[in-house]
């Protein structure tokens, strides 16, 4: 893979494929660890006259503009890093985008509004996302790929845009690919993998390819329902993937004749209703064993006796890879389960590797010191499936 340091980039327009998909409180950035994580990559650039174009998605928007998705925080938070002023495009390939971009002088930085305002960005259908990459490739002589959150999508500015451009990698992926290479590479075991989050339908593949290369299995969070399902118990309206069940069952059974220990939880919090994470108003819930979930009630964290036995399963671990906080750990009520993996990963003395836009924000805003851990990843599906040992599309289009 190529590098900024093999780009010419003084005098050139560069269009950096960032991931700022941070999380927000209307438009307040509640952690800016990811823009952070991009900003030298965009101040080395700005050191050697590039016309920087910053560019990125923000959540799951649908295609369209929708302003509670509006990458302006984040373009505004990047010049306050970079300490200087960042010029903002209210549109991705409009005529915002195309003004503000040919406006730039060396030296100088605009972020585009969110890609996934444009169907094309996302769309399954090749052309479609050709031409909407097409666009992009429009606005800049040079592509720096810089998004390691986003490397897993086969996206139209993650894939097909890098095809169309010179190319090279950023330094936030070189650093990242670097630091889970390792991972493949050179395991110090026992190699434990704890799993939670929300995304549920996308990280249960995963598990597949993580029993052949794993020897301990945690899993929390929300997917954690969906194995208590194919284990036969009520998990009431707790988030499941109910066509995730029979391979649930399939992965149970295979971890289980490979001698991979598989830890789902023992007891959970649950509530009727999903916390209100603007008031934080206290939310009362009840802690009942896995097998004992209300039919009317979501689990919402793991229990107190699932965050002791997990601690007890990273305690000796020569490797631990965690993606996906263990609860809703956004309200106070839910953020003891995250916590406390959190405080396991620290007093083991396993190299720790921590990946993923929420998993990262909830370390430190649960209030830990980031550096105590070995690498914390701002990609969690991204990592994930680079552990899988899977071709990613925004890797494999830097490497051609
Ligand atoms: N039991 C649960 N039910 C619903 N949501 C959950 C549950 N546990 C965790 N979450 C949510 O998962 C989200 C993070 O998931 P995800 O995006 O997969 O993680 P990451 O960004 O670290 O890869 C958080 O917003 C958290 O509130
Ligand atoms: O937040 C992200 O991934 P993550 O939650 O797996 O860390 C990335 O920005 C990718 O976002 P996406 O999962 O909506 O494609």
């Amino acid at each position: 893979m190529k590098t900024i340091d093999d780009l010419q980039v003084a005098g050139q327009r560069v269009f950096v494929r960032a991931d700022l998909n941070v999380p927000l409180d209307g438009t307040t950035i509640t952690d800016d660890g990811r823009i952070r994580a991009v900003a030298p990559t965009i101040a080395k650039l700005v050191e050697r006259g590039a016309r920087v174009i910053v560019a990125s998605h923000l959540g799951r928007p649908k295609g369209a503009p929708d302003p509670a998705f509006s990458l302006a925080p984040a373009a505004a938070r990047l010049g306050e890093i970079l300490g200087q002023d960042v010029a903002f495009a209210a549109d991705t390939v409009g005529e915002s985008a195309r003004a503000v971009t040919a406006g730039l002088a060396d030296g100088q930085v605009a972020v585009l509004e969110n890609l996934r305002f444009n169907a094309g960005e996302t769309s399954k259908d090749d052309a479609e996302r050709g031409a909407f990459a097409e666009q992009l490739a429009g606005l800049a002589d040079l592509y720096v790929g810089d998004g390691f959150g986003a490397v897993h999508r086969k996206h139209a500015s993650v894939y097909d845009l890098p095809k169309r451009l010179p190319h090279a990698a950023g330094d936030l992926i070189a650093t990242e690919v670097g630091v889970l290479k390792k991972l493949t590479e050179d395991v110090k075991r026992p190699y434990v993998v704890a799993l939670g989050g929300a995304k549920v339908s996308d990280k249960l593949a995963v598990i597949d390819q993580l029993i052949e290369k794993a020897d301990r299995i945690l899993v929390g969070g929300g997917m954690a329902y969906t194995f208590l399902k194919a284990k036969g118990h009520e998990v009431g309206i707790s988030l499941l993937q109910e066509d995730q069940v029979p391979a649930c069952l399939e992965y149970l059974a295979r971890a289980e004749k490979r001698g991979v220990e598989f830890v789902l939880p023992v007891d959970v919090l649950v509530s009727a209703e999903f916390p209100d994470l603007k008031t934080k108003a206290p939310a009362h819930p009840d802690t009942v064993a896995a097998d004992a979930i209300p039919a009317d009630k979501e689990g919402l964290d793991i229990g107190p006796k699932t965050r002791e036995l997990y601690a007890a399963k990273l305690a000796d671990a020569g490797t631990v890879f965690w993606n996906g906080p263990m609860g809703v750990f956004e309200h106070p009520d839910y953020a003891g389960g995250t916590q406390a993996v959190a405080q396991a990963l620290l007093d083991s003395p396993a190299f720790t590797v921590v990946g993923g836009g929420d998993s990262a924000a909830a370390v430190r805003l649960l209030g830990f010191d980031e550096t105590a851990f070995g690498h914390i990843s701002t990609g969690g599906g991204a990592s994930l499936e680079y552990l899988e040992g899977k071709t990613l599309p925004g890797l494999a289009a830097l490497e051609d």
